[in-house]
């Protein structure tokens, strides 16, 4: 039985409007993957169903074995950490570091326990330079790292960043891959929602596509990007390399990244 599931599950928000549509995914403990799909395609509402901040209309959604219906959200957050897309929706404390330590309070770990993940947290988000300070008087980029502290520290089984890539430069951006990989590394599901497609090819191989409130394909990042007819369909772009090497005819490898096509181009040469 698969860590994380949704089973054929549709939720409709209450002015009617459904915002997913018999969506099926499972996740194992340990795995990363990356929710990619147009806006309003319903990749925000689909992981706060995840971890029970909305519980479905139809369908089933368990973690661990329980069923979000049968649990509060209070409970069900205690597994699945959900990092807001932006910070300021989640951040309520006048400093960083009782907004870290926060959670592991409410949650009742012991002062060793807290301690452990607190400080994780703080070394892995780089904020020991600012736990004093007013998240408010920190950049927007910063507040980012503040509030994946704030999840990292509640030790949940599932992770889940919203957008976590956007305002980030690329020093931040390497921040963010090293937490992923550390994540993953401790046991953690990691799941991110994305519109930074080569963030995904560098670092995902489990792709997920939405579009119109459904998934339309869950699989190897490889295929999925060389998948034009799915691409359409979900008005994502193939990497401008991958075109390139299209329009060059070198598809049948299907290409992602620069140094694979000039490998082609030397193979090619040298026939
Ligand atoms: N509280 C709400 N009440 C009514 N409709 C909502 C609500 N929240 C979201 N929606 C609608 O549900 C649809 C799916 O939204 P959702 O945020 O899940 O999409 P998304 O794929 O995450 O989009 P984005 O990439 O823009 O964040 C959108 O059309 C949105 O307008």
């Amino acid at each position: 039985m698969p860590f994380l599931e949704l089973k054929e599950v549709s939720f409709e928000y209450p002015n009617g409007f459904k915002a997913v549509d018999n969506v099926s995914l499972s996740f194992e403990l340990g795995e990363k993957a990356a929710i990619v799909g147009q806006n309003g395609a319903g990749k925000t509402t689909t992981v706060k169903l995840m971890n029970g901040l909305l519980k479905p209309d139809q369908g089933d959604v368990t973690v661990g074995g329980l069923n979000t219906k049968d649990y509060t959200t209070a409970q069900i957050s205690r597994r699945v950490g959900y990092v807001f897309q932006n910070p300021d929706d989640q951040i309520f404390h006048s400093n960083i570091i009782n907004e870290i330590k926060f959670g592991p309070k409410v949650l009742g770990f012991t002062e060793e326990e807290a301690e452990k993940w607190v400080n994780l947290a703080i070394e892995l988000t780089g904020l020991s330079d600012y736990l004093e300070e007013n998240p408010y008087n920190v950049p927007l980029s910063y507040r980012k790292f503040i509030t994946i502290a704030s999840v990292i520290a509640m030790d949940t089984d599932v992770l889940i960043f919203d957008e976590p890539t956007a305002g980030q430069d690329l020093y931040g951006v390497e921040r963010l891959t090293h937490i992923i990989n550390r994540l993953q590394a401790l046991g953690k599901t990691v799941i991110i929602i994305t519109h930074d497609m080569e963030f995904v090819i560098r670092h995902f191989t489990r792709v997920i596509v939405m579009a119109n409130k459904k998934v339309l394909a869950d699989g190897n990042c490889r295929d999925i990007f060389w998948d034009l007819n799915l691409l359409d369909k979900s008005m994502l772009k193939q990497p401008c390399i991958s075109r390139v090497a299209y329009e060059i005819g070198l598809k049948d490898a299907k290409p992602l990244f620069e140094d694979e096509v000039v490998s082609l181009l030397v193979e090619e040469s040298t026939k």
